[in-house]
């Protein structure tokens, strides 16, 4: 299974998005890193079908981008980044909100965050990263072929961090899976691919394991420099 991406997006004239090409392949986990206003939620929207960009976004051949939004469904589930729940749904009902749900599938998915005991409870009592869960839950819900992630861990504690990017790692074997990552560390631990972008452009892609801390400092203007430990590549930087 490969998604093939070539895109360019613009919100009214401001051009954010230039020609950012690349492949996501099944058995990899791609991270999409670089620094604040670089583009990357705006990439994975246009991948999800929330914004429509020039360019084109195949899965295995199949023209996504201009499928609608129901169809799309079928093949993608896209993970925002977290907000503040609004409404008072039980956190099941909320997760059913998704499409393409079966019964079966929101128990598995309530299961797998460690959400499932408290499924009559509402959203509105969840703290952010119990609600940031109740998000993934509900894109796994709904079963696409590709997930996309927005900073999937930002509200979460290291414990719950860990655990998600565990998850992600198992996914893998089944989807394509494409996540926004602030933290460098678990971008390093977990990602086999990563795609640096910076000013609406594709700066860097390649393996993690070909990343070195020169390009980390050109990318963000820090000095940088990794350490290896028995957990894998901590990424120390300074001013
Ligand atoms: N709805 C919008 N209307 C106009 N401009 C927008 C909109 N959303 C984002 N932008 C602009 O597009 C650029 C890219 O934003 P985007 O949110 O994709 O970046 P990002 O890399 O995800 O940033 P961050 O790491 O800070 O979340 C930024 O300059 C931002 O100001």
């Amino acid at each position: 299974m490969i998604l093939r991406v070539n895109v360019s997006f613009s919100y009214g004239k401001r051009k954010v998005l230039k020609g950012v090409s690349f492949e996501a392949r099944r058995g990899s986990l791609l991270a999409i890193i670089g620094p604040n206003g670089a583009g990357k939620s705006t990439l994975l929207k246009c991948i999800a079908g929330i914004l429509r960009p020039d360019g084109k976004v195949e899965l295995d051949g199949v023209d996504l981008l201009h499928m609608n939004p129901r169809e799309r469904a079928r093949f993608v589930s896209y993970v925002p980044q977290a907000s503040v729940p609004e409404f008072n749904f039980t956190i099941e009902e909320f997760v059913e909100m998704g499409t393409y749900f079966t019964e079966g599938s929101v128990r598995n998915a309530l299961r797998k965050v460690g959400l499932w005991d408290r499924r009559k409870d509402s959203v509105l009592s969840l703290s952010g990263g119990e609600y940031q869960l109740v998000l993934l839950a509900r894109a796994l819900a709904q079963g696409g072929r590709v997930i996309l992630l927005d900073e999937p861990t930002s509200h979460l504690d290291v414990n719950h961090a860990l655990r998600i990017m565990e998850l992600l790692r198992e996914l893998r074997e089944e989807k394509v899976v494409i996540a926004v990552l602030h933290d460098l560390n678990l971008a390093l631990r977990y990602a086999n691919e990563l795609l640096i972008l910076k000013g609406g452009e594709k700066v860097w892609e390649g393996s993690v394991g070909a990343l070195s801390p020169k390009i980390l400092e050109e990318v963000y203007g820090v000095k940088v420099e990794f350490v290896r430990g028995r957990f894998g590549t901590a990424v120390l930087s300074s001013l």
